[in-house]
């Protein structure tokens, strides 16, 4: 079992990660994509979110985004690090995509739902709240095991349900904008859940022996730690929160069914409201031994830390998946938060919850999907210390846990680009690349955590103590340069306006002057 009583929280340690270790930085369709409604593409919930006012930050929409789909190649380069009716120009995209991905000996590993669901699914039968969004999703898996299972061995089902669940169906905050509190959240999940299991089984009985892939799911979750680590109610709670969040997702699918405490305490609550059955729905017999053990690997998404504490919710005053946990969530005022509001920086949790996973869940094979941190967006300096020292930490942190034996098999950055950060815009930046977004041709420019990165991938890890220290100092050489190209692109971009609008429109002008110049000029001879 986990020790809750146990919190080493060791200096930083010098070493690298086991040979063959796997290195990447993340992206998603909807977040860097843009040509939203191009080449026959269909409408997605996002899109159709991000168009209401008052939805995202600023009015913003991933409608262009970093214009990914026409600049993959570009950003292929930059990244060497080290139904009915199928759209086959959405197919060439992908395949050119993943063609230049192994070209440049990049290893794909793709997510089926990063949480652009067709909105015509939202309207017809209400996205993930119905049942039929199980056969739906595996029709989907399954076309692109058939297209691109030839080159693709690393396949991600979903990409964090909690926030697909949480924030698409209970506070509304992302698409579809739904707040059924208390039970949409739920609902979501299980639909989700056996979407998951189907499609594992469907690449298992139709594809594996054949492709010889690996199918996973990507489980997103915060570290929760007890405020008092000597009061059993507050370890209590700290254990809920992340069994509400992780186990919520991965306790089905390692173990077979819920966890045992949310099954506990949203049957309570749901007794206490009168109601007849519990809010969470439950998994048949054959449903539980479906779903158990479809997972080859487990992607995990990590980005900070909450304090928990005991804090009881009276049931009938707005019941909620928040007021389900009886916690309260607490943070040090003392962390680093340089971006978005909900980021701290505290990476001792990171390996907590690492070795959580390998307790609870049989020490599976893990992914690391997503790990990174922002700032906000009027920060426009490259060199960005801030995000070195959080990748320098919390990489190290993943080291300490492999060190203590959780089988962490690879790491991805999140994110490779400055994208659209769902609600908040294009407000708060994650890249490892600056997006000038003012730009209509989106220029990236590389931060100095990009340089620092690739020299963790390239050393794989952290080999001495001289040699890390000097990888900040000459990652912050390069960067003051490119933050000097940076500052003359408002002036670049006027140069470009000059070139490609006023200048084409004035010679036409001239030109129709010419011409009627000419005319008059002829009249008068004739
Ligand atoms: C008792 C009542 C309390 C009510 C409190 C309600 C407030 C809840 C708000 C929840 C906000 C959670 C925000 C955290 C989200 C992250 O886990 C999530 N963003 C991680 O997902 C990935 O994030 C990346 C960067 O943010 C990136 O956008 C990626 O696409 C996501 O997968």
């Amino acid at each position: 079992d986990f020790d809750w009583t146990k919190n080493e929280r060791s200096s930083f340690y010098y070493g690298t990660f086991p040979t063959g270790f796997s290195w990447g930085a993340g992206t998603s369709a909807y977040q860097t994509e843009g040509a939203w409604n191009i080449d026959g593409k269909g409408i997605s919930i996002w899109d159709v979110f991000a168009h209401k006012k008052g939805k995202i930050f600023s009015n913003d929409t991933g409608d262009s985004s970093c214009e990914g789909y026409y600049k993959f190649k570009m950003d292929i380069v930059i990244n060497a690090l080290s139904g009915e009716h199928i759209n086959e120009k959405g197919i060439k995209y992908y395949d050119e995509l993943i063609n230049m991905l192994l070209e440049n000996k990049i290893t794909p590993v793709v997510t089926l739902y990063h949480w652009d669901l067709p909105q015509v699914l939202q309207e017809k039968y209400g996205g993930w709240q119905n049942v039929s969004m199980v056969n739906y999703f595996n029709d989907f898996a399954n076309l692109c095991f058939e297209r691109f299972g030839n080159r693709v061995k690393y396949w991600i089902t979903f990409n964090n349900p909690w926030s697909i669940a949480v924030e698409g169906f209970e506070t509304g905050e992302h698409a579809p904008g739904l707040k059924l509190k208390g039970t949409g959240a739920y609902k979501a999940a299980h639909h989700i859940i056996k979407a998951h299991a189907k499609v594992w089984h469907t690449y298992d009985v139709q594809w594996r022996s054949k492709q010889k892939g690996l199918v996973g799911i990507s489980l997103t979750a915060d570290w929760g730690e007890p405020v008092d680590i000597t009061n059993q109610r507050d370890i209590e709670a700290a254990e809920r929160y992340i069994q509400f969040y992780l186990g919520w997702f991965a306790t089905p699918i390692f173990n077979g069914d819920y966890p045992q405490v949310m099954k506990d305490y949203i049957g309570r609550k749901s007794g206490q409201q009168g109601l007849g059955a519990s809010r969470l729905p439950v998994f048949s017999s054959q449903e539980k031994s479906y779903i158990k053990g479809t997972c080859d690997f487990l992607g995990l998404g990590h980005f900070t830390t909450r304090y928990v504490t005991q804090k009881n919710y009276p049931s009938g005053l707005g019941d909620s998946y928040f007021t389900d946990r009886d916690l309260a969530e607490l943070v040090d005022p003392q962390w680093p938060d340089p971006g978005s509001e909900w980021l701290y920086s505290v990476p001792w949790g990171f390996r907590r919850l690492l070795n959580f996973v390998k307790t609870q869940y049989g020490n599976p094979m893990i992914y690391v999907t997503e790990n990174g941190v922002s700032e906000k967006m009027l920060c426009t300096d490259l060199c960005d210390n801030w995000r070195m020292q959080y990748f320098k930490d919390y990489i190290n942190e993943m080291l300490k846990a492999i060190k203590d034996g959780v089988n962490v098999k690879g790491y991805t950055a999140w994110s490779l680009l400055d994208n659209f950060e769902w609600d908040e815009g294009f407000s708060e930046r994650f890249g490892l690349y600056y997006v000038d977004f003012r730009n209509k041709n989106k220029p990236r420019y590389p931060k100095a955590s990009v340089q620092f990165y690739k020299r963790i991938i390239s050393s794989n890890g952290f080999p001495n103590q001289r040699e890390v220290e000097s990888w900040k100092r000459k990652s912050v050489e390069t960067c003051s340069s490119s933050n000097q190209l940076l500052a003359a692109d408002p002036l670049i971009g006027h140069m470009e306006m000059v070139t490609e609008i006023v200048v084409p429109t004035v010679c036409t002008l001239c030109i129709l002057l010419s011409a009627v110049f000419l005319m008059f000029l002829l009249r008068g001879r004739l």
